[in-house]
């Protein structure tokens, strides 16, 4: 296992002139030895670009990385000693299910004593030590991927393992259990794990620390509380989350934050952000943190509810706020217990959006 730091920036093209042009613009960032990580974020953003140069099949266009303080940016996949996980089964469809386990183990010379013990293990964690002495080929799909994972994580020394959305050829009901699998493999086998994927949930449910990315930018790394807490940019706010988080558009005047034509104190959390120099700036508040309240109550502001969804567990709240000639028409939602009592569609509610909860940006950066 190592700590992995990076130093570096990667574009397909020649001569990068542009932000643009970076499949990965300039980052530093390092991921802790025996850590779980998720790299999360929408197609093209540059996950799959993070893990390739983690890897080695891809190298960086500027900058260098290292692995325990050692520079490997020229290294090979296999003088990195990583193990990589790929969407689709890599697996011998001619050995069985053992073999194909032992195969790393066999390639590096390990004892045949050590390897069956080890088999054993990764083939009774995943639950596939039935099918040990089963050829691949007759397998399922969902088998065939279990047995690519078992391959990954069979061995002991490796520097990291990286994994390419290995569940999306999974079906939706094991999907869920291999998400809590590996969780738990991860605390018994204590590897360092890279896992890409652009779903939320399944990085929330795997890693401890996510790395949020957009634009071929690493925009924050934390654990699921701190980014549905404390979104450091917008795009955390607005991605993680379901919904996302609301922004409305935000002035000082005097000492007060004015919202279209509502002013209000400025929240305990933003005195030190010296909001009136900044002049305009977004506020931040997750549906979550909404609340429904009266008129004229402190930090509320009214709203014509547009429309109101029972979800089963609690209810959602969509409604317009006017930000005057601002940003005009604003929405707004709210995510409230069942047991509120709740307006009617066409109704005007009062939503409190300034509390202890409220996040401010500038720039897209969160500032308080
Ligand atoms: N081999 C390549 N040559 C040129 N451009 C590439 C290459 N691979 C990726 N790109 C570009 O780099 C950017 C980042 O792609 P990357 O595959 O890393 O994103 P991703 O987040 O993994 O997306 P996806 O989830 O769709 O796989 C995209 O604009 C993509 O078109």
């Amino acid at each position: 296992m190592a700590q992995i730091d990076l130093d570096l920036a990667h574009s397909y093209r020649p001569g990068p002139q542009s932000d643009s042009d970076y499949a990965l613009l300039p980052l530093k960032m390092s991921f802790r030895d025996g850590g779980a990580y998720a790299l999360l974020g929408p197609s093209g953003c540059g996950k799959t670009t993070m893990l390739n140069v983690i890897s080695g099949l891809v190298q960086p266009s500027q900058g260098s990385l290292r692995f325990d303080g050692k520079d490997v940016t020229t290294l090979t996949p296999q003088q990195r000693n990583i193990a990589q996980v790929f969407q689709f089964p890599v697996i011998y469809d001619t050995m069985t299910v053992a073999e194909n386990l032992a195969f790393p183990l066999r390639n590096r010379g390990v004892s045949v004593d050590h390897i069956a013990k080890r088999v054993g293990q990764i083939a009774e964690m995943l639950e596939i030590s039935h099918q040990l002495n089963q050829r691949a080929a007759g397998l399922s799909a969902d088998a065939k991927q279990k047995i690519s994972l078992g391959r990954g994580l069979v061995r002991e020394d490796v520097s990291a393992v990286l994994f390419d959305e290995p569940l999306t050829v999974i079906d939706p009901h094991l999907k869920w259990q291999l998400r809590r699998k590996l969780k738990q493999i991860h605390h018994e086998l204590k590897l360092t794990l890279i896992y890409v994927t652009h779903d939320q949930v399944e990085a929330l449910t795997f890693a401890e620390e996510i790395v949020v990315m957009t634009r071929g930018r690493a925009v924050q790394t934390g654990s699921a509380a701190e980014l549905f807490e404390r979104p450091q940019h917008t795009f955390v706010g607005n991605f993680i989350g379901s919904p996302g988080m609301n922004f409305l558009p935000a002035h000082c005047l005097g000492n007060q934050i004015q919202i279209g034509s509502h002013a209000f104190d400025i929240p305990e959390q933003a005195q030190h952000a010296s909001l009136h120099a900044i002049g305009d700036f977004l506020i931040g508040i997750r549906p979550e943190y909404v609340e429904l309240t009266t008129a004229g109550h402190a930090g509320a502001l009214p709203a014509h509810v547009v429309r109101v969804q029972d979800v089963g567990t609690h209810w959602i709240i969509t409604a317009t706020v006017d930000t005057a000639q601002v940003a005009g028409l604003i929405t707004v939602k709210a995510r409230l217990s069942a047991e509120t009592t709740m307006p009617d569609a066409g109704d005007t509610a009062w939503l409190r959006i300034i509390n202890p909860h409220t996040r401010f940006y500038d720039n897209e950066e969160m500032i308080a």
